[in-house]
């Protein structure tokens, strides 16, 4: 019997790399088990502008009922559709879960996050204006939030983000309560 032993994980290779496997070769190893390819999901950040023109409070909202970690406080958004863009899976998704019709996407940060049920690559983008009443179509909950946020328990994939505005902010101290 042979030995496949998985060779160690090729992540990315040189477009210009020789194609010159025979067809009967085995699979390469993917870099993942299935379960752990990252999955792209797209967040918005809703921050609404204070009257001079400063960043102020951002958007949470509850997870749903029936979803994993139900309950819990995030950031709208959710999973890339084949073919789609961050800003356009961003838009679908704050479409379809409040109504609303946001304007332009300004990518912040990407997170990577592992959970028992999914890696995910999480793409934070910032958006300042939108155009609709809010209306919360999954019976989420939502809240206008600063620091340190009340609202809780926050997702784990939320508390970085807190961090990011922390350090823009200046905040010092605790970032959520709990
Ligand atoms: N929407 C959102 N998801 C987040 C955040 N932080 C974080 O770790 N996640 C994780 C939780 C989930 O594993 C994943 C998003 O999946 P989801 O189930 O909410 O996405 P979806 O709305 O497309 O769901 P579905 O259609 O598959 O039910 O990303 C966040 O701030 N917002």
């Amino acid at each position: 019997m042979s030995d496949v032993s998985p060779a160690p994980a090729l992540v990315s290779a040189p477009a210009s790399a020789p194609v010159s496997a025979p067809a009967s070769a085995p699979a390469p190893a993917a870099p993942w088990p299935e379960d752990r390819i990252p999955v792209d999901v797209a967040v918005g950040v809703l921050v609404r502008r204070t009257p001079d023109g400063q960043e102020g409070e951002f958007l949470l909202t509850s997870r749903p009922e029936g979803k994993v970690y139900a309950g819990y406080w995030e950031y709208p958004g959710g999973k890339l559709e084949q073919g789609e863009t961050v800003e356009q899976a961003l838009r679908r998704e704050l479409q379809e879960e409040l109504g609303i019709t946001i304007g332009p996407a300004h990518p912040w940060k990407v997170e990577m996050m592992d959970y028992p049920h999914a890696r995910v690559r999480l793409h934070f983008c910032k958006v300042f204006d939108w155009e609709g009443e809010f209306e919360m179509r999954e019976q989420q909950a939502m809240a206008w939030q600063t620091l340190p946020v009340q609202v809780q328990p926050v997702l784990p994939g939320t508390i970085p983000v807190l961090r990011w505005f922390a350090e823009e902010r200046g905040h010092t101290g605790p970032t959520h309560v709990g």
